[in-house]
Order: C-alpha cells, then structure tokens, then sequence
C-alpha cells in the first residue's frame, strides 16, 4: 500500500524550488511577528520603559551614520521603520514568492500526473479492466488527482509556514520570559500530539468510507453503461431504492464516526486553546504587576501568544483537510503503483525501429493457457495455418476461441507451449511493432468521437487517402458514406451521427484493412447483426479471404463455409479440423451444429 512518502514523491521533480518557496513563505510568516514586537517596544518608548538590547545596538547604529541623535525619536522611528519594511516593503513581493510558486508547483505535478496515469491506463494489463468498471477507475483518478491539486498550496504555503511561525513565536517568549515559553511549548507539543493520534484514527476511517464510496460510485457508471438493460427490465425504482440504501448508509458512517470525530477533536482542542491563553495573560499580568515584566513584554507575549494560539485552528483545519483527502490521494498512487501488464505496448510515437513484414504463417504450438493457473482454458492447441489460409474457429459458448485470439495478440502469456508467427515466438518480438501487424474486427466496434475518416485511419493516420477509399469500397463503408451530407467528414461517435451496428462493423473492417495487416482476425463480426447486414459483411469479408491470413471466430456457420479449415473447440481442445464437407461427413460436434442451424432441429 503506497504511504506518505508516495504524496510526496508526486512533487519530488520540483524540491528545489519547493524548498525555496516553502522558506520563503516561512520567512514572511516569520516576519509577520515584528510588528507586535515593535508595537510592544513602542509602547516601552512611550511609557519611558527600557527598549530591549537589540533595539537599542540598532537605534545607536543609525545615529551613529545618519544625522539624527539618539533618542526617543529615533528609537519610534527605527521602529515604525521596521513595521514598514515587514508590512508595506513586504506585500508586493510575498505573493511571488511564495503564491505563485505553490499553485505553479501544483499546476505542473497535476500535468506531468495526468500524463503518466494515461500511460498507466495504456500500459495496465487487461484482466485489471475486466475486474475494474470505468466509473471506479475514473472516479479514482479524478479524486486523487484533485486532492493532490488543492493540497499542496495549503500544505506548502499555509501549513508548514505556520507551524513555522509558532516556532518563530516561541523564540520570541523565550527571549522575553523563559517560564512562559516553556508552559507555552509544552501546551503545544500535548495539543499537536494528541490532535495527530484523533487525526490518525480518523484518516483509517476515512479509507474506509472511501472504498465504500468508491463501489457506490462504481454503481452509477454500471447504471449509465448498461441503462438500456435498466430501462427494458424496468428496474429504475429498484436501482433507486439500493443506491438511498448505499447513500443513507454512507451519511450515517460519514456524519455518525467520521464527521463527529472532527468535531469532537475542534471541541476539546478550542477549549485548550483558550485556557491556555488565559494562562498566558494571567501569568504575565502578574508577573507585570510585580514589576518582572514590561507593559511592552506583557503586550508583546500576549499578542504573540494569541497569534500562536490563533494558529493551532488553522493548523488543524489544514491537517484535518489533509487527512479528509490522504486516503484518496494513497489510493491513486496505489493505482499508479500497479505493475504494467505483460502485454502492454509501447508508448513512444516512433516505434519504427522494428518493422515487422510476416507471410502470416501462424503456429499454436502445445498451447495451454488459463485466466487462472489452475484452471485451463486452452488445452494443447495445436494448429498450423498457412500463410494467406482462413482459418475458422468454432465451438460452443465458453469453449476458448476469443481466449485464443487474445493469446495471438500476446494480451496474456501462455502458460504452457507457444505460439509462432513465420516461425518466431512472438514472445520475442516487439509487442507494439508486432501487433501493429495483425487487426481485429470485433462484434462491437469502438467508434471514437471525431469524423468518420478519423476513426478509419485511427491504426494508420498517414495512410493516402485512395487507400482509404479502397478499403472503404472493400468493406462496402462507400455505401452508407455517400449518403451522409458531409461524406467522410461526418463527426460520428459521442457527439455525432449515430452508426448502426451493420454500419459500424464494416467501418471496422475498413479500418483493419487500412492497416493492411497480415493476419486478420474477425471475432464474431456478424453475429449480432440482421440479415441484410450481415450479408453485405460477408461479401465484404468474402473479397478479403486469400488476400492475407484470416481468422474468423463464427457461431453463425454460414459465415465459415468459404474457409480453408475449420477448427471445432470443445472446452478448450481442439476436437476436429478440416472443411466444410470433411466435417460435415464426420459425424461430430460440427455436423450436429450445422444441421441445428440449418433445420432448427437438435440431431438425436
Ligand atoms: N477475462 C477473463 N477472466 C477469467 N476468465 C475468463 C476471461 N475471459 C474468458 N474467461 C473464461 O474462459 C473460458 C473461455 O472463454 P472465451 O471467451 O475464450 O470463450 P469463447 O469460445 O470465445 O466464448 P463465446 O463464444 O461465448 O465468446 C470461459 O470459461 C470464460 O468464462
């Protein structure tokens, strides 16, 4: 689990100028306690009181080079001369250093961030997506990023200079009154402490509430990815009623332990607070009316004890604001510490450094495989397909055949055997240069938001434009392009023109041809689709075969008849191989799934 060292690694790139700027702003927060200072000094002009050592050294300096005599005139404007200095000299130049570098700090971790967690997201393997919803990795991302965002100013720019402040306070009483600052330390060092332990309890019930919150969360993006489910089984009030149940269950949890325990740290932490201060100006008004003391003393440690005491609300506003998003901000470097998958591909723009050509000759070689170790999906697959061949892969629901494409484009390692393109384990290969040489067409294709040519040329963005209207006649997507207004300009996806499914499985194709790749797989291209659809998808398909290696994974047999071999799976072992009418003789699991198909009917 990530800890406090990760926070503080997200601004590590910045440390110099963080430490400048953190310095920085503790000097002006440092500086602020001049003025009650010089006040307290004025007042010891004023009522014929000695001035302190180094008022006096500094008074006798500045007679000494300039014109005035020393006297009280020059001490009041030696002194209001400091005032000036921390306050009117100070103001315009606080901000620059201090403000500015905070949020600029924040602004740049926040941009560097969301870099690398895009690349994280690419990178992740994809069994961490088929475990995580969107919403949940979303929400986490969004909360964590934020959190470090808004922490840092208040951390760098308020928390830490004000605890600096108090420091700077405390030397102040101890120049002025050694008793008084070390009852002031010690109710301090017992307020802090105990304030961290509650603080410390609370962050654990704060993770708590998070990850729960975190499912609830998840819940909402279910609803809205899968809302025509909700909507056709009629199930809003039933969606409504658990979400009020998870809701209401957080409100007690967040109000009931995690808000409550805020308060009751402020309550007893405002109490000993102003007892303390009543200490303070109790013990030094008598120490006064004894004589030990100075009226400007017993001013300057009031006022500095009250600015110190004053400190400790905000400074614990600021932990416990800290501490409300420290759960959040671990739990996104939790996901940023993720190990990337076996399978990701690489992220530079100019990967051409391999540049692979295959003939497309595939092996499957004693291929085992099992999305958990124990449990075998693929058996000792073996299976050769020739280059420019297709290959059909058939079987009942469950039986391997996606699982096997997956394993093609190195998605997951196999756990026993390999598989050979042109004779080469493809583990071997650059995983990047080495996919970008295979293309798959799957039942539901991602239409991104942008034009249609954008979505056609998302695997080969410098691809001429002939080439694309070859591939879009190929793949009959000219038919449908020509009757929208703008052509291959028509905006399509989030914002745009709706496709239909037919229409979207053939920019599909279109959009695997155009990277002209040497293996094609399609992965139930046709199944969901009507009739009419799905025939012009054959023919699409139909003027590919033999053109490259193909795989097509079909439960509609139709679809597979044209094919070189067909494989049958059947929990997870290849069972028969050959064509169509050598299938059909074998009185096997390919002919009983033909003749169902073809008559309805199940053979006895
Ligand atoms: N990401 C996954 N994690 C764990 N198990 C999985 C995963 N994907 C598939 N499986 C399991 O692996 C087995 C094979 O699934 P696969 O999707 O390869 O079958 P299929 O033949 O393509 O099925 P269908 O025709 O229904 O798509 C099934 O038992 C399935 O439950």
């Amino acid at each position: 689990m990530a800890s406090f060292k990760d926070i503080l690694s997200y601004y590590r790139q910045y440390k110099t100028i963080a430490i400048f700027s953190i310095v920085a702003s503790s000097i002006f927060e440092i500086l602020d306690l001049v003025v009650p200072y010089a006040i307290g000094q004025i007042l010891n002009v004023l009522s014929n009181q000695p001035l302190d050592k180094p008022i006096q050294t500094l008074t006798i300096q500045i007679a000494n080079i300039t014109p005035f005599a020393d006297g009280k005139l020059l001490s009041l404007g030696v002194l209001m001369g400091l005032i000036f200095i921390v306050t009117v000299v100070r103001s315009p130049i606080e901000p620059w250093m201090g403000i500015w570098f905070h949020w600029e700090i924040s602004l740049r971790a926040r941009r560097d961030k969301l870099k690398q967690i895009l690349a994280k997201i690419l990178t992740l393997p994809l069994s961490f997506y088929d475990e995580n919803n969107p919403g949940r990795i979303a929400n986490r991302i969004a909360k964590g990023i934020e959190n470090h965002t808004y922490s840092y100013p208040e951390f760098a720019g308020q928390l830490l200079p004000k605890l600096a402040r108090v420091l700077g306070i405390f030397v102040i009483i101890l120049f002025i009154e050694k008793w008084t600052a070390i009852a002031f330390l010690i109710s301090f060092v017992l307020i802090l402490y105990f304030g961290l332990r509650d603080l410390k309890e609370l962050i654990r019930q704060e993770g708590l509430f998070d990850r729960y919150s975190e499912n609830t969360q998840s819940r909402v993006s279910e609803i809205i990815t899968n809302i025509k489910t909700v909507k056709a089984f009629a199930t809003e009030g039933i969606e409504l009623e658990r979400q009020r149940q998870r809701l209401e269950k957080e409100f007690q949890y967040v109000v009931y332990r995690i808000h409550k325990g805020y308060v009751d740290l402020i309550t007893w932490q405002k109490t000993v607070i102003h007892a303390s201060l009543f200490a303070v100006m109790l013990f030094t008004l008598i120490a006064t009316v004894q004589g030990k003391m100075s009226i400007g003393h017993f001013i300057t440690t009031y006022t500095v004890a009250s600015m110190a005491y004053a400190e400790l609300t905000p400074i614990s506003q600021l932990a416990e604001v800290f501490s409300r998003r420290y759960s959040s901000m671990v739990r996104l470097h939790d996901f940023m510490n993720l190990p990337s998958g076996t399978d990701a591909g690489s992220l530079h723009l100019n990967t051409d450094d391999y540049s692979y050509n295959f003939t497309g000759k595939v092996e499957f070689s004693h291929l085992t495989f099992g999305y958990d170790a124990n449990r075998p999906v693929l058996k000792d697959i073996n299976l050769l397909i020739k280059p420019y061949q297709t290959i059909a892969l058939v079987g009942k629901s469950g039986s391997g055949k996606s699982t096997l494409v997956k394993l093609l484009f190195r998605y997951f390692e196999p756990t026993q055997g390999k598989i050979l393109i042109d004779g080469e384990d493809i583990r071997t290969l650059d995983v990047s240069s080495y996919r970008r040489r295979l293309a798959i067409v799957h039942q539901e294709v991602d239409v991104f938001n942008g034009t249609i040519l954008d979505n056609l040329t998302y695997g080969h963005p410098e691809v001429s434009f002939e080439k694309v209207e070859e591939a879009c006649r190929i793949a009959k997507v000219n038919e449908f392009i020509n009757e929208l207004k703008r052509g291959y300009y028509t905006v399509v996806g989030e914002r745009g023109v709706r496709l239909s499914g037919g229409q979207r499985q053939r920019l599909g194709i279109a959009r695997a041809l155009i990277v002209n790749p040497d293996v094609l797989v399609f992965d139930e291209a046709t199944s969901s689709l009507d009739y009419e659809s799905e025939r012009a998808i054959q023919l699409a398909m139909r003027s590919i075969l033999g053109t490259r290696t193909t795989i097509i994974i079909a439960h509609r047999l139709s679809t597979i008849r044209e094919a070189d071999k067909i494989v049958v799976l059947d929990a997870g072992r290849i069972v028969e191989i050959g064509s169509h009418d050598e299938l059909l003789s074998q009185q096997g699991i390919y002919q009983r799934l033909h003749y169902l198909q073809e008559t309805g009917e199940l053979l006895a």
